[in-house]
């Protein structure tokens, strides 16, 4: 498969004088298009700064990151919020819609500030979307009358509004019931399966048995990693062990 992000030795740093330290400390990180991802280690590894700076979120002090065959330490603002608005979608462990808007609204809202396309085609897509997703009926309720799977689901629908190449997850699952997430989990499952790339971090063993490649993190570098096949539905609770066994062995 054709490497979608090629991330050679990243380093991010924060802190001040001696305070100073990094974060990630040269991360080299391949990921293929249509591959499913993801990130876990203990909190405070570099996680979520690892996903911030191969969406080209967060700048990084040193290294390269190319996405899609751009380098995006010598993009310009304007070139990197073209590609995180057209090339990718973000779903973070809280939606973050607003609560003046309906469902539907809140979707349609980002695409919405981009003109390129009409209202109408707009709104047709995320009703499709979101009868995919299974919340066509929820379009015209406020983001409080529903339930946290279903304001995630709709969180995943604004993320494929402009059919990305890859969704990052921050913890899509963290603020939801076993079976919700499962729900959730489902729903990745069958974005991915039509060739959506999926990276998400989490420390969720359940979460990460869904994905092909797990990536561990200590201490701003990634430790080891381990590599599954792409699941089919069918032996979770065997994946799931050998997550968790690998989670043992390396002291997470
Ligand atoms: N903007 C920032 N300024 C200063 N320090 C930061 C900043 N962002 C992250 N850090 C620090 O970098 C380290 C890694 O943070 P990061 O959020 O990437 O960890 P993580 O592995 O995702 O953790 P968690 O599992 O708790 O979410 C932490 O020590 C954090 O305090």
């Amino acid at each position: 498969m054709k490497k979608m992000i090629i991330a050679d030795r990243i380093v991010k740093s924060f802190g001040e004088g001696d305070e100073r330290r990094n974060v990630l400390d040269g991360v080299s990180v391949e990921i293929s298009e249509g591959e499913f991802v993801a990130v876990m280690g203990p909190s405070g590894s570099g996680k979520s700064t690892l996903m911030f700076a191969l969406s080209g979120t967060d700048s990084v002090d040193g290294g390269t990151v190319v996405f899609d065959g751009k380098d995006l330490s010598s993009a310009s603002e304007n070139e990197l919020s073209d590609i995180r608005r057209n090339k990718m979608g973000f779903v973070f462990q809280q939606p973050t819609l607003l609560k003046n808007l309906n469902i539907l609204d809140n979707i349609i809202l980002p695409s919405m500030r981009d003109n390129r396309k009409n209202a109408a085609s707009i709104s047709e897509k995320a009703r499709m979307l979101m009868k995919r997703v299974g919340i066509a009926e929820l379009e015209n309720r406020e983001i409080t009358q529903v339930s946290g799977g279903q304001l995630q689901r709709a969180g995943i629908c604004r993320a494929l509004m402009n059919s990305p190449k890859i969704i990052f997850g921050d913890e899509p699952t963290g603020a939801l019931n076993s079976k919700s997430a499962q729900e959730i989990m489902d729903l990745f499952s069958e974005i991915n399966a039509d060739g959506t790339a999926i990276m998400l971090v989490t420390h969720d063993a359940k979460v990460a048995a869904r994905t092909e490649r797990i990536m561990f993190m200590r201490d701003g570098t990634i430790s080891s990693e381990l590599a599954l096949p792409k699941f089919d539905g069918t032996d979770l609770d065997d994946r799931v062990e050998e997550v968790t066994e690998k989670m043992r062995e390396i002291g997470i």
